[in-house]
């Protein structure tokens, strides 16, 4: 077996592909073989670090629209991810692949606080540390939170695995002439406004030279290949 690219990862998984077909929640067939992938890479030897969103139960942007404080919405995103973070941790443990999760929000009769040098040590030791509650701040995302992790724990790339198979020059669900990228620089996707990820999440990438994969995690094996190095999805280099 050929070795993978990368011996230490931050992957971003999106809260709203955990729903699947369904309208809202977690579905648990889709929890299962997203861990499948996920396992597969750690069985060979990848340290994975996992950020998990929440889109699938809340997001505080729809909470202030309808009216709600947004700090106080944001809060509710946050405590959503750290529901999706126990799923996927225990749908891990299911699979026979020993999960820790560390929450940057502090509920520590549910879950562990964030402690980076635990963290490291966990991947060390071939456990998957999935990290819940995002920044633990209000006004950020989960893909703010993943380009910090990342290079908190000293990732070689952050993976953001999610419902499109890499970034287009606009979004491919509103613009079907949308053309994809096999390779784009942090500043030609921060310059062009691409919202496949926010613009901090880029700006933290790009400062601390952190590349960036964008792939689809509804395409069986694609995790596989990127950490193994070969061409799938969009790679954001510095
Ligand atoms: N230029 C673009 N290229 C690719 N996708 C884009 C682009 N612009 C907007 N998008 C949209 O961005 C979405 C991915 O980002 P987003 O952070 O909203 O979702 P996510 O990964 O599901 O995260 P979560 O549900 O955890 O918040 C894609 O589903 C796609 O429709
Ligand atoms: O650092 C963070 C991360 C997330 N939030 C809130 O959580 C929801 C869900 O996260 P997604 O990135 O959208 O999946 C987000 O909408 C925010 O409301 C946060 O406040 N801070």
């Amino acid at each position: 077996m050929t070795t993978p690219a990368y011996q230490r990862i931050l992957l971003k998984l999106s809260g709203e592909a955990l729903m699947g077909d369904d309208a809202y929640g977690i579905n648990p067939d889709v929890v299962s073989r997203i861990v499948g992938e996920v396992a597969e890479v750690a069985r060979m030897g990848v340290q994975v670090g996992v950020v998990i969103g929440g889109g699938n139960i809340f997001r505080g942007m729809a909470g202030a629209a309808s009216g709600m404080d947004r700090a106080t919405a944001d809060y509710m995103g946050m405590l959503a991810t750290v529901m999706n973070a126990m799923a996927l941790a225990d749908a891990m443990r299911a699979a026979g692949v020993v999960a820790r999760v560390q929450s940057a929000l502090n509920i520590e009769q549910v879950v562990e606080p964030y402690i980076r040098g635990k963290a490291i040590r966990y991947l060390e030791n071939g456990r998957v540390v999935i990290f819940g509650a995002g920044t633990g701040n209000p006004f950020f995302t989960t893909d703010t939170a993943a380009a910090l992790r990342g290079a908190e724990i000293g990732a070689q790339i952050v993976l953001k695995a999610t419902k499109v198979d890499g970034i287009y020059t606009a979004d491919p669900k509103r613009d079907p002439n949308a053309e994809r990228f096999s390779r784009i620089s942090f500043d030609e996707a921060i310059s062009r406004n691409l919202q496949v990820m926010d613009a901090t999440a880029f700006a933290l990438c790009r400062d601390q030279k952190l590349p960036l994969n964008v792939f689809s995690i509804f395409k069986p094996g694609a995790l596989k290949r990127v950490v193994m190095g070969e061409d799938e999805g969009t790679l954001v280099y510095c």
